[in-house]
């Protein structure tokens, strides 16, 4: 699919001798949610890492948004990372725990040279706004707001890089059941504004049969339908 916001060709991530991704090919477009579903151990976190480059893979193609990944330096990645951001399991691990959840949100826009103290603050609280967490949280630190607070800090943390691709890494799963359906309306509703495309693991049939426009199985490193 060439006009695919994300295309994985034969993707093989090794650790060692031991093989945990052995040839998972996949496309997935802008606006779209394509879920990697797959019993525990079957190389579901091993893709999202080896399609974000945070583990480079050991053979095949990662294009995202028309580029070839896996044949790109760490300096020519730096400019595409901020267009494909990761949401992990662990909403507490992907904030820092002495950083107040304000500066966690404006570290991506300065981080990028877009932090500009006349709006900056203003862009922090509209974020937090739009991931339903009342502004004045911005002055917590992440260990004062429960878990579907604190993922939700992360996704406008996420926001405020700008990206294209949401890669969600089991982004409910550590949730209490009465909040992952909130979390989860979130992230569609992002979807239809922003237009993202989302890589959706979760080992929940249920929550990916509401949730994925299409669905991968994957077991033992390998796509078994999808
Ligand atoms: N850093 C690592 N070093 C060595 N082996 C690893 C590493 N990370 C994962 N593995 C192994 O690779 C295989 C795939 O693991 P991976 O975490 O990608 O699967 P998963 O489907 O995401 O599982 P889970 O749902 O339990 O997270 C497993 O056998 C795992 O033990």
């Amino acid at each position: 699919m060439s006009d695919a916001l994300l295309d994985v060709r034969d993707l093989v991530v090794r650790y060692g001798p031991a093989t945990a991704v052995d040839g998972v090919s996949f496309s997935l477009a802008a606006g779209e949610t394509l879920a990697l579903n797959g019993p525990s151990g079957c190389g579901k976190s091993s893709t999202a890492l080896a399609v974000l480059q945070l583990r480079r893979p050991s053979a095949g193609e990662v294009h995202f948004e028309g580029r070839e990944l896996t044949s790109l330096t760490e300096r020519e990645l730096r400019p595409l990372r901020p267009r494909m951001q990761p949401v992990f399991q662990d909403p507490y691990g992907s904030l820092s725990p002495r950083h107040r959840i304000r500066d966690a949100v404006a570290e991506p826009l300065k981080v990028q040279g877009r932090w500009h103290p006349a709006d900056g603050p203003a862009r922090v609280c509209g974020l937090l706004d739009r991931v339903g967490l009342d502004p004045a949280y911005g002055d917590r630190l992440p260990h004062e707001l429960s878990g579907g607070q604190c993922q939700r800090a992360g996704i406008a943390r996420a926001l405020a890089a700008g990206p294209r691709l949401l890669v969600l890494d089991e982004p409910v799963s550590s949730l209490d059941p009465s909040v992952r359906a909130g979390v989860l309306n979130l992230l569609a509703d992002l979807q239809d504004d922003l237009g993202l495309g989302y890589l959706f693991i979760c080992h929940d049939r249920t929550v990916v049969r509401h949730f994925a426009d299409r669905v991968i199985e994957m077991r033992d490193g390998r796509v078994t339908s999808g």
